[in-house]
């Protein structure tokens, strides 16, 4: 393989409801659709997913406009790739930046899969044909509107409720969701809201039975995560944390978790996914297919990786049409009594609708060899 022309997709799309964290509220999604050609023309399609603001990750979508044009594409472009790992190992001079690279990197295991007649799945070692899927509710504006919002999606086969929390929003918010759905498979995600400080509040969720509580503590923090899971009985789930493998085997030795949620896109692309998989298979962590608010390109990958044999618990890759009016692939990803069927036909598996992709397309630019 060797890529001689990106082309960069600006695109800006509404999604139907607004989605709030304690980092903040979004509905104009601005993101990235990168569409990369090969040589002998074949064309494979990534998507950028930082989001506008950095409070997530450090990155935001400017920042891997700029990673791309002036870094990733000049180091990619016109160099002989043998398999999409090599994306990672030519990358590992530039530091840190992880969805910049996942979003090339995406594009070039999608044209590796064309070229080798599989599909993406297929491609990255996946062993299912379907799929089980959850769903990562926001803040709600009353408690009313989040008990109707669950059943909702419980009416629509989703196998896993996720909730998020923060200080002031958390006991009392579980305890009413369990007075209404006593045995629902629920987690609570803090989005690093809390602190040591509040290990009281923390232990009380133990009380809840929820599967687990995603990353309650610093954003880049194992130690303290350590100290936590030692105090608290609910699994500690590792979200923003882990960036690596190297994240992942330090959170692993340290005990810092008992789950872990991957991202493509957190962790610099597929193939450190993959790694993270693999190793947190052969010591015993479950893993979970974590979303960005993706959009059709994004959520195909994450559907293929979440075909690997480690992806025990569903994940947060919902239904195209949880989150958009029109997707930008046909078909959209579709969810049936809380599944999604993997699809076998080659590549991404689902088709970029360009009639889509330029109606919500705002700016494009094409580099070349
Ligand atoms: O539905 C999704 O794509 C995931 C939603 C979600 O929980 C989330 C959305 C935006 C930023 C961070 C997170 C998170 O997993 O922490
Ligand atoms: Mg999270």
């Amino acid at each position: 393989m060797k890529l001689v022309k990106v082309t960069i997709h600006e695109l800006v799309m509404r999604m139907k409801t607004p989605f709030t964290t304690g980092l903040g509220t979004m509905q104009d999604k601005r993101f990235l659709v990168i569409e990369a050609t090969d040589e002998s023309g074949v064309v494979g399609w990534g998507e950028g997913v930082a989001f506008e603001e950095p409070s997530y990750t450090e990155e935001t979508f400017k920042t891997s406009l700029h990673l791309l044009e002036d870094f990733l594409i000049p180091a990619l472009l016109g160099k002989e790739l043998k398999h999409p790992d090599d994306v990672y190992e030519i990358f590992r001079p530039i530091r840190r930046n992880n969805m910049a690279k996942a979003s090339i990197e995406g594009a070039v295991w999608d044209i590796y899969a064309q070229l080798t007649n599989q599909s993406l799945a297929s491609a990255v070692g996946g062993v299912r044909e379907k799929i089980e899927v959850g769903i990562s509710i926001g803040l709600q504006p009353t408690d009313e509107q989040l008990i109707q919002t669950i059943q909702q999606f419980l009416d629509e086969g989703y196998k896993r409720i996720k909730v998020k929390i923060k200080p002031g929003k958390d006991i009392e918010l579980i305890r009413t969701i369990r007075q209404a759905f006593p045995v629902i498979p629920l987690m609570a995600d803090a989005n690093s809201a809390y602190t040591l400080d509040d290990i009281d509040r923390l232990k009380e969720l133990d009380a809840f039975n929820l599967m687990m509580i995603e990353q309650p503590l610093a954003h880049d923090d194992l130690i303290d995560h350590a100290l936590l899971q030692k105090q608290i009985k609910t699994p500690v789930c590792l979200d923003e944390s882990i960036t690596s493998l190297e994240d992942t085997r330090k959170a692993v030795q340290l005990g810092s978790c008992r789950v872990i949620n991957i991202k493509i896109a957190r962790v610099g692309g597929i193939s450190e996914a993959k790694r993270i998989h693999d190793y947190c298979m052969e010591h015993n962590i479950p893993v979970w297919c974590g979303g960005m608010l993706e959009a059709g390109i994004g959520r195909a990958q994450n559907v293929a990786l979440t075909s690997l044999a480690n992806f025990i618990m569903p994940g947060d890759t919902a239904a195209s049409e949880r989150y958009w009016h029109e997707d930008i692939i046909q078909p959209e990803v579709t969810v049936t009594d809380g599944y999604i069927t993997v699809p076998k036909s080659k590549g991404l598996g689902y088709n970029v609708n360009r009639e889509a992709l330029n109606k919500y397309s705002v700016s494009k630019k094409t580099y070349r060899l």
